[in-house]
This record gives structure tokens, C-alpha cells and sequence, in this order.
């Protein structure tokens, strides 16, 4: 019998999305575990924010069979458990960062004392807590999109969907967040949804999704997909799939012409 904990976070089985007139998601078959990074990777339209959307419930027009920790994706036990960030940073302007998350804790149902420290907490784990006071109007774009990280973290959820939540930032506060997911995913067995289309973010995940198009073209870890396409890097190993599915698509052109 399957232990509860190894029930993967999402599962998705023949999951596909039609916006507008088209089809975005093509019937897409993953898994996310627990306690691990899974990366959702692939260039700019290829899908990554829609699939994350339908993880978390706000897309429309999604067909197949899509749940998180076993209830069906957007169901309203799933509001407390999920932590979503948006690329576009969701908080209100006229607010400090500390009224944000005090504002967001509330919402939660926090209790006020408990509320406290996690806003302490969250701050500190964004690194904000010298711009704690600032209206986030005044704030910069790094800056605000880490004010929404901060309020994802708020209630410690056990799924953490983050739609790239590392652009615009330095390298240092970069490599600073991936430690914070490392450290979240181990020691709260949450688990990280993140997407990029930065190929080098790749090497920092536990698993891969990779997409093109609205498909998944791999799903490995980084370094059994280096192995397996005989590459150095992730980057390398995306390209010469992208290069081998082009090539089959050429050659089942011309066959059937
Ligand atoms: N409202 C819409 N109507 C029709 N097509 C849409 C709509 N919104 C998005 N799309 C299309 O859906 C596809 C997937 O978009 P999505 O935002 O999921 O991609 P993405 O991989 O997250 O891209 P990026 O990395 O640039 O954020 C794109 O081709 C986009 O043009």
C-alpha cells in the first residue's frame, strides 16, 4: 500500500489547457515529489506559467486529471497549503512590507503572536529585514518580487509554486534564494515548483521538467540527463533535444509529403 507521504505533491495525467483558440498544454504526464526542487524550464511561451497556473487553480479550460496531495488542483482545501508567486509581484503599494505580510498573515487566519515571528521570519529569509519599514511603492523590482516570496512563505506551505522568482536579481541574492528553497524543501519535506528560463538554474534543481511548446520533452534529474545525452551542462542537454525532435519533425515532413 502506498505510504501518504509518497504520494507525489501534484500528479498530472493527460493534463491539457486550451487558451484562446489554442492548445498550450498538450496533454502533459509528472509527477512532483515531496522534500525536492523540481524545475520547470524551457524558453519564454513554451507553457511554464499556464501549467503553473492550473497547479494552483486560476487557469480556465483545463481538461485531464490534475491533483495536489490527492484533491483535485485549485479545491479550496489546497488555498492554505499551496504558496504561489506570480512574476508580477502581488502586494499592495501603499503598504510597508511589514504591513504586507502582517496584512497576508491575517488573511491566512495566523494567529497574531505566531504571525509575529513568521513575518520576522519571512523578512529575514528574503533578506528585506532593513527595508521592513519602506512603502513598497518605494521599493525596487528585486526587491518587490522578494516581498511576494516573503508572503508565500507566510503559514509554512507545503507546496511552493514560483513562477520565476529569481529574474532581476544579483548573484549573490540569486544563489542566497536557491539556498532558502534548499533549506525549505529539506527541512520542511515541502515541496518547490520553480520555473526559469535560465539553462544555469537548472543545475541547482533535485528534478527537471523540461518543456518546449506545450510538452514536457525530459523529466530527469540534472545529472542523469547529462549522462544520458552525453552533454557537460543541462543547457547542452535541452539543445540537442530541441536539435533531435526539430530533425525527426523535418524528417516526418518529407515522409509524408
Ligand atoms: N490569454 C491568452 N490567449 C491565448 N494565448 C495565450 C494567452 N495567454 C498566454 N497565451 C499563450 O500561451 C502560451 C504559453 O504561455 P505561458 O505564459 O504559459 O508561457 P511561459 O513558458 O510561462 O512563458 P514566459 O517564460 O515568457 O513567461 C504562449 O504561447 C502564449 O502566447
Amino acid at each position: 500500500m502506498m505510504n501518504l507521504s509518497d504520494e507525489p505533491a501534484i500528479r498530472a495525467r493527460g493534463l491539457r489547457v486550451i487558451r484562446g483558440s489554442r492548445q498550450v498544454l498538450d496533454g502533459l504526464d509528472f509527477d512532483v515529489p515531496r522534500g525536492q526542487i523540481t524545475g520547470l524550464l524551457g524558453p519564454s511561451g513554451c507553457g511554464k506559467s499556464t501549467l503553473m497556473r492550473a497547479v494552483v487553480g486560476t487557469q480556465a479550460k483545463v481538461t485531464g486529471d490534475l491533483t495536489v496531495f490527492g484533491e483535485p488542483a485549485g479545491s479550496a482545501p489546497l488555498r492554505s497549503r499551496i504558496g504561489y508567486v506570480t512574476q508580477a509581484a502581488s502586494v499592495y503599494r501603499d503598504l510597508t512590507a511589514r504591513q504586507n505580510l502582517e496584512y497576508f498573515a491575517a488573511i491566512l487566519g495566523i494567529p497574531r503572536k505566531e504571525a509575529r515571528t513568521q513575518v520576522e521570519q519571512a523578512l529575514a529569509d528574503v533578506d528585506l529585514t532593513d527595508h521592513a519599514e519602506a512603502l513598497t511603492a518605494n521599493l525596487s523590482g528585486g526587491q518587490l518580487s522578494r516581498v511576494s516570496l516573503a508572503v508565500a512563505l507566510l503559514g509554512a506551505p507545503e507546496l511552493l509554486v514560483l513562477d520565476e522568482p529569481t529574474v532581476g536579481l544579483d548573484p549573490v541574492l540569486r544563489r542566497d534564494l536557491w539556498n532558502l528553497f534548499h533549506r525549505i524543501a529539506s527541512e520542511r519535506e515541502a515541496a518547490i515548483l520553480v520555473s526559469s528560463h535560465v539553462m544555469d538554474e537548472a543545475e541547482r534543481c533535485h528534478r527537471l521538467l523540461l518543456m518546449r511548446s506545450g510538452r514536457i520533452i525530459a523529466d530527469d534529474d540534472p545529472d542523469a540527463l547529462r549522462v544520458r545525452m552525453g552533454t557537460a551542462t543541462v543547457e547542452e542537454a535541452f539543445l540537442k533535444i530541441v536539435d533531435a525532435e526539430k530533425a525527426a519533425e523535418i524528417e516526418k515532413g518529407s515522409a509524408v509529403q
